[in-house]
């Protein structure tokens, strides 16, 4: 059994609610940090997250607040921002936080600019924190409903991952363990951009020969990247990588998919993204994947596309054409 008994979770966003039901379904105690003071009325009140998460019925047990320091007295906290909000997240939760903190990072993209995981990012804020990845295929509507799912969860420190892992397993929400993060993260970040390119596919009608195309060689592109940074390509093969990568190009439910699935039919990026309050991690992190890939000397040519797509430089069809012409190389 785990001594953990009481979990903070920031970030009220579908992921970070449906990780809160995940806590309180395991016995914890929880406590939601969300920005908007209208998520926190509605959890606290009504136990909804009609923003994020409607029509989901939360567990009475969630407590919400507005206050990264009422997340003081937990036993660890799993953090759930935005990826390109999670430097700023850490530096104002750190002064809260005890010498030691197990902090389970949630969120899968990588930070424009530095380039760095969210272990990274972690590591430089919070130095003396006890760094975990949590990662799998997961949609947060399934999970908050209590449908089956398994994760990957990764720490250095194996006797953290379990005791994390063991805290917040249920029936239904099945973690399994692993030591290299790095490979668990990488899996995230990718998953996301190559779930956009499936969408680009299915938006043009490409079929499911080129959606299994991409999905293979997208996991050749995820296991170079993630081995050049010091990862694994047996962490990638596993739920945190094959796993979601499967799931996350695999459904409309994708937000990742759903926007590559706009553009496919021919909307622009802006019209792609129009009113929505949720996160597509891959539009932000594939320009980041694209400047660390080249500098690292990692071939990803479907995340290169992704990235000039979404960042005008190319049309869909002149990308589709590019990647059909490269040169005939060995598959391995
Ligand atoms: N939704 C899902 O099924 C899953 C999501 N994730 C990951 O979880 C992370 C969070 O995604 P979701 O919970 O789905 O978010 P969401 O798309 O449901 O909600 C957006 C979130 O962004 C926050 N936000 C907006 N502006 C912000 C700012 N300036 N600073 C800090 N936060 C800001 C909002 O408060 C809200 O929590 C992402 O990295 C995502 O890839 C991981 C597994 C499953
Ligand atoms: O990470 C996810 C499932 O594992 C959610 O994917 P999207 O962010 O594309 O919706």
């Amino acid at each position: 059994m785990s001594d953990f008994k009481y979990a903070g979770v920031i970030g009220g966003g579908a992921w970070g609610t449906a990780m809160a039901q995940v806590c309180a379904r395991a016995g914890l105690a929880v406590t939601l940090q969300a920005r908007e003071p209208e998520v926190v009325e509605a959890i606290n009140g009504r136990h909804e997250n009609p923003i994020f998460l409607p029509g989901v019925a939360l567990e009475e047990a969630i407590d919400a607040t507005t206050e990264l320091s009422d997340l003081a007295p937990c036993d660890f906290i799993l953090a759930v921002p935005p990826a390109q909000h999670m430097r700023k997240t850490l530096e104002a939760i750190r002064p809260h936080l005890r010498d030691g903190m197990p902090v389970m990072l949630c969120s899968k993209g990588l930070e424009q600019g530095s380039l760095s995981l969210m272990a990274e990012v972690l590591r430089e804020t919070i130095p003396d924190a006890a760094p975990a990845v949590l990662s799998g295929p997961s949609f947060a509507g399934e999970v908050a409903r209590g449908l089956p799912a398994a994760v990957t969860v990764a720490s250095p420190d194996e006797g953290l991952a379990r005791a994390l892992a063991e805290a917040i397993a249920t029936p239904q929400f099945r973690p399994y363990l692993a030591t290299d993060i790095v490979g668990a993260e990488t899996g995230g970040v990718l998953k996301n951009v190559l779930a956009i390119a499936c969408g680009i596919s299915e938006g043009k009608g490409l079929g499911r020969s080129a959606h299994a195309a991409l999905i293979t060689r997208g996991f050749a592109e995820m296991t170079r990247v993630a081995e050049a940074l010091g990862g694994e390509a047996e962490t990638v093969s596993g739920l945190c990588g094959l796993g979601d990568l499967v799931l996350t190009c695999s459904s409309p439910q994708s937000r990742n998919m759903s926007v590559g699935l706009a553009l496919g039919q021919g909307q622009t990026l802006e019209e792609a993204l129009a009113g929505k309050v949720t996160v597509a991690e891959g539009v932000a992190s594939a320009p980041a994947v694209r400047d660390l890939t080249r500098k690292l000397g990692v071939d990803t040519p479907i995340c290169e596309a992704v990235a000039a797509i979404l960042a005008g430089e190319v049309a869909v069809d002149d990308a589709i054409r590019g990647l059909l012409h490269r040169p005939i190389r060995s598959e391995h």
